[in-house]
């Protein structure tokens, strides 16, 4: 076999998997890939994605074997070249029907995020700092809800330690994006200064390490190691609520680290003020520097983002499905990127165009399972419980002015997540009439517009409410 003929066989091989697919599948998973060379009994094909290799690796690997041996002959190897990067166009190649070995180091790395095995200072060299390098800035898109945040943390990444934004803390709901842009931070800053010690950790291996460095009589050992970076980056800090032991020795790191001009990046899942069960000299050090919030994206981030996930995938929808997705699945970008997934999985397997029926389809059963149905109860039962009000005294008649505002949220709430039409929700309120209902409602949204951290109060108790 001449070795320039790798498009004539693939060719070859195409026609025949054409006659074992359907067309959309065919279209979808095999026209986009790419014959480069034909080698030592191996055929070399190019991808756009990893997520298209492993999607491959999966469903057709049977297929493209058979074909394989078929079109070209008995033992004839498939190579991948997997497009990592779009922009750079950088590869690697992995073995086909390998995956378990050959998925490339950068995205396994996360997986051994285990405690530094030995907590004496190594060189920045031999350090290894943690990073996802798949979160990158370059694949985390601007928006509205994360301007402030992004920009700070860019700030950050080029000059280390020597801003006013330290620490920088990163703050909101779950699955908007404070892991992938404390990621970005590191990562670039480790590009900008190789020298740099720099480490991400979550809050919870962090204590799991101090756990049993108590355990094992090597606090010392602990301590000098982390005192040692340059760049501390600790993920969902909230996590050391009421660990006092853990929030004394992290106080020490941070102080130390702070004083010698060491940058410390946290995140968590609330704004300081909302940190419960974490010490007082904590909460004010983690307002020294910068507190920025990253809010969940609007349409216009949501449909960004997609777009740039489908195309980094290699794969392609039509405009009116990125649309109808973005308008829909609001809550995390996790979710978002679950969808993508879903919709190339039912598409493949059904054989389906990707169409607004088909996004439909699949959008409407995983927010439907997701979504908890909220009563006027639950609401109810999540206020009071948060300002700590008797829900007794929201049935009541008295006007003090705390239980007033209580009994004003609740009716907010149930109206804008309950069916309940504002009469009976204030039957089930305080029995009071719809007119105060209303009322209710338009105070609150006043103060809903003015007050953030009354604003911040609620999105905590609608959290609440949403998880089962
Ligand atoms: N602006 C963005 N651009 C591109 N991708 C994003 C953006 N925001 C979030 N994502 C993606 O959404 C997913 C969830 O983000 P991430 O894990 O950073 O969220 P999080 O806020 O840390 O959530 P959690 O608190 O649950 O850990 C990731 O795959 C991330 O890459």
């Amino acid at each position: 076999m001449i070795e320039s003929n790798h498009v004539s066989l693939w060719n070859r091989c195409l026609r025949v998997i054409r006659d074992n697919v359907p067309e959309t599948t065919y279209n979808t998973w095999f026209v986009p890939i790419v014959p480069l060379k034909y080698e030592d009994n191996a055929l070399t094909v190019q991808v756009p994605s990893q997520f298209f290799y492993e999607f491959l690796e999966d469903k057709f690997v049977e297929l493209l074997r058979a074909t394989l041996y078929k079109e070209i002959g008995e033992g004839t190897k498939l190579m991948y070249r997997v497009i990592v990067d779009n922009s750079s166009k950088a590869s690697v190649d992995l073995e086909a029907t390998n995956r378990s070995t050959a998925i490339p180091q950068r995205s396994i790395i996360r997986n051994g995020n285990k405690a530094p095995n030995t907590l004496k200072a190594p060189s920045p060299l031999d350090l290894d700092p943690q990073l996802n390098p798949n979160y990158n800035f370059e694949n985390f898109i601007e928006g509205y809800s994360n301007k402030l945040s992004r920009t700070a943390g860019e700030a950050v990444a080029v000059s280390p330690a020597k801003t006013v934004f330290n620490p920088l803390f990163v703050y909101g709901p779950s699955g908007v994006g404070k892991t992938h842009l404390i990621n970005a931070i590191g990562t670039r800053i480790k590009e900008l200064f190789p020298d740099k010690r720099v480490l991400y950790v979550s809050a919870h291996l962090f204590q799991v390490q101090y756990t049993d460095s108590v355990r094992s009589n090597t606090i010392n050992d602990f301590i000098n190691f982390y005192q040692s970076i340059d760049v501390l980056i600790i993920d969902d800090i909230q996590e050391f609520a009421s660990l006092t032991k853990t929030q004394n020795t992290f106080f020490h790191i941070f102080n130390h680290l702070h004083q010698n001009g060491k940058q410390l990046i946290l995140t968590s899942d609330r704004s300081p003020v909302l940190l419960q069960g974490m010490e007082d000299r904590l909460l004010t050090r983690f307002k020294w520097g910068l507190t920025a919030e990253l809010e969940k994206p609007n349409v216009e981030l949501r449909k960004n983002i997609l777009k740039n996930k489908i195309h980094r995938d290699g794969l392609k929808f039509p405009e009116e499905v990125i649309t109808y997705i973005a308008e829909n699945v609001n809550e995390s970008v996790r979710d978002l990127e679950g969808i993508v997934i879903s919709i190339m999985a039912h598409s493949t397997i059904y054989n389906k165009e990707i169409d607004l029926d088909l996004a439909e389809r699949i959008v409407r059963k995983a927010v439907k399972c997701e979504t908890k149905v909220i009563t006027v109860e639950d609401i109810i039962e999540k206020v009071c419980k948060h300002f700590e009000v008797e829900s007794s005294a929201l049935h009541s008649k008295s006007r003090k002015r705390e239980v007033v505002q209580v009994r004003q949220l609740a009716m907010f709430l149930a109206k804008k997540h309950t069916d309940s039409s504002s009469s009976k929700i204030g039957q089930l309120i305080g029995n009071r009439d719809h007119a105060t209902v209303l009322h209710a409602c338009k105070i609150v949204q006043g103060q809903f517009e003015v007050d953030k951290s009354f604003r911040a109060e609620v999105e905590e108790i609608e959290t609440l409410l949403r998880r089962k």
